[in-house]
């Protein structure tokens, strides 16, 4: 049957996981965590309530273990502890699913099954999907190299529609030994009410899907913030309202106010034509009307001096692939921190990194480049001596603080991964109170080193060489890049 249809298009339903390219992991006995909990028949919250500490850590309790025994409350995944949920046909929307009881904040209403895919395999059958037509997208992030596809099989929980302003939301778990996500409540649900979560992150995506939640603070797409749409470079285009592209609201990120801006097509970013950029491939693009949005690299200072902005030319600039991928790495795996629903109460927050924005209207990524400017020529125009030492000192402390900043991300990030692969933890808040202290530590540096060659160029008499090219001549040359780090 077609989506159209009485019936949604044809899938298996399970209730469990199904491991297409491992096992399911076996847990060692020395792994299992045992709760503290002591059953007490007069208080049926004693058997592994909101106290238990399993519970507390996100983590089911396993059977023959457990000192609740066969009382233990501590099993819902288990168990298919599920709310009672019924399908019905939205407006626009496809297929959707209705709480048919009456939901209590906090309570786990479904597990989202499906088989569980390399990140590998979830890129390829996306891809696949598409090239099929198919434009519902049931994929979604599990962890660092895992994702569950429910397209083809999966539980109840495939169809829950998303919502930038959502009544549930998606928490992982610790079961046995793998990690499964649930969706919980966020409020209280009364019967009747569609169940739905926000996807941002959650979702592989697919194409760019219009929302239609009608929420007011909607983003625009769907899993506009997702591994997908990050990647997607194109939008379907039919007569269903989700794929058409017009009016589709200004979206640039997450602490943005959507506004009433159009764009009139989302399209994918190709060189030297939508954007009237620099080499780098940042710059403007025209939206319909009219209104020029600057996107501008990372950590990217434009240098004026009296009134005239001096840039880099295509040839003057040599990209610092290193940085370039270092910061990918970096930018990647904080972003991932970020996204982990079960590590929401502490952010490391990627925008010390990325300062401006880094998305192309047609939502593709593109990350920064760390440039750096060639003191020495700088100084070498610069008659004052103080001026010349002021600028090599405020260049040792940019050094230093991205040393540090470097030495410190290596120093973490095996925590980081095995948070990513093992825990549900938060990130602990030592560890991400280092980093920004590190990280602003670094930003003032670069601010300080920048002002003060602005300063210094822009009050400083130029060393007297008749060789020597125009002033802006001279900054477009001191301005030439070097290899970055
Ligand atoms: C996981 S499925 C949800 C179930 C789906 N509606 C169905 O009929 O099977 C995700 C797909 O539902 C649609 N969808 C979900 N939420 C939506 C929203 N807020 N606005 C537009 N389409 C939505 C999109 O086509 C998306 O790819």
């Amino acid at each position: 049957m077609d989506q159209q249809g009485e019936f949604p298009p044809a899938y298996k339903l399970i209730e469990r996981n199904e491991f297409l390219y491992r096992k399911h992991k076996k847990q060692k006995e020395e792994d299992i965590a045992i709760c503290e909990c002591q059953y007490d028949a007069g208080n049926p919250e004693s058997a592994c309530g909101d106290r238990c500490l399993n519970v507390l850590t996100s983590t089911e309790c396993t059977p023959g273990y457990c000192p609740s025994g066969s009382h233990c409350k501590n099993q819902r995944f288990q168990t298919c502890q599920y709310a009672k949920s019924r399908l019905f046909k939205t407006e626009g929307r496809g297929w959707g699913l209705l709480a048919d009881e009456n939901i209590k904040a906090g309570q786990f209403v479904i597990e989202y099954c499906g088989e569980v895919i390399s990140w590998k395999e979830a890129k390829q059958r996306s891809q696949a999907y598409e090239s099929a037509g198919l434009k519902d997208a049931y994929i979604i992030y599990l962890n660092a190299y895992e994702s569950i596809d429910a397209t083809h099989k999966g539980s109840l929980a495939r169809f829950i529609n998303h919502s930038c302003q959502p009544n549930c939301e998606t928490r992982k778990w610790n079961v046995l030994g793998e990690v499964r996500v649930g969706i919980f409540a966020k409020q209280e649900i009364p019967a009747g009410t569609e169940l739905a979560y926000d996807y941002n992150f959650e979702w592989y995506g697919g194409a760019k899907v219009r929302c239609l939640c009608g929420a007011a603070c909607c983003s625009g797409f769907l899993g506009a913030k997702s591994r997908g749409f990050q990647e997607a470079t194109y939008l379907w285009e039919d007569n269903d309202d989700r794929y058409s592209v017009e009016n589709v609201p200004l979206y640039d990120s997450e602490d943005d106010e959507p506004t009433s801006k159009s764009l009139k097509a989302i399209v994918p970013y190709k060189e030297n034509e939508d954007f009237l950029g620099n080499a780098d491939g940042f710059g403007s693009v025209v939206l319909s009307e009219s209104i020029p949005m600057v996107v501008e690299p990372l950590n990217f200072v434009p240098m004026e001096v009296n009134g005239v902005k001096y840039e880099t030319t295509e040839d003057e600039c040599m990209y610092a692939e290193n940085a370039q991928e270092n910061f990918a790495r970096k930018s990647a795996m904080i972003s991932r921190i970020r996204s982990n629903s079960a590590c929401r109460n502490y952010h490391i927050d990627s925008n010390s990194l990325s300062k401006t924005s880094s998305r192309y209207p047609g939502g593709k990524a593109k990350f920064g480049v760390r440039k750096q400017v060639n003191v020495k020529l700088i100084c070498e125009r610069l008659a004052v001596a103080e001026a010349r030492e002021e600028i090599i000192a405020y260049e040792e402390s940019k050094k230093q603080a991205t040393a540090q900043l470097d030495s410190l991300y290596d120093e973490i990030r095996p925590a980081i991964e095995e948070h990513e692969r093992d825990n549900q933890d938060s990130v602990s808040t030592s560890v991400a109170e280092k980093w920004i202290e590190a990280s602003c530590c670094k930003l003032k540096a670069d601010f300080d080193f920048y002002s003060s060659i602005i300063k210094n160029i822009a009050t400083v008499p130029r060393v007297s060489n008749d060789a020597s090219p125009q002033v802006d001549g001279a900054v477009n040359e001191v301005l030439l890049l070097e290899n970055g780090h």
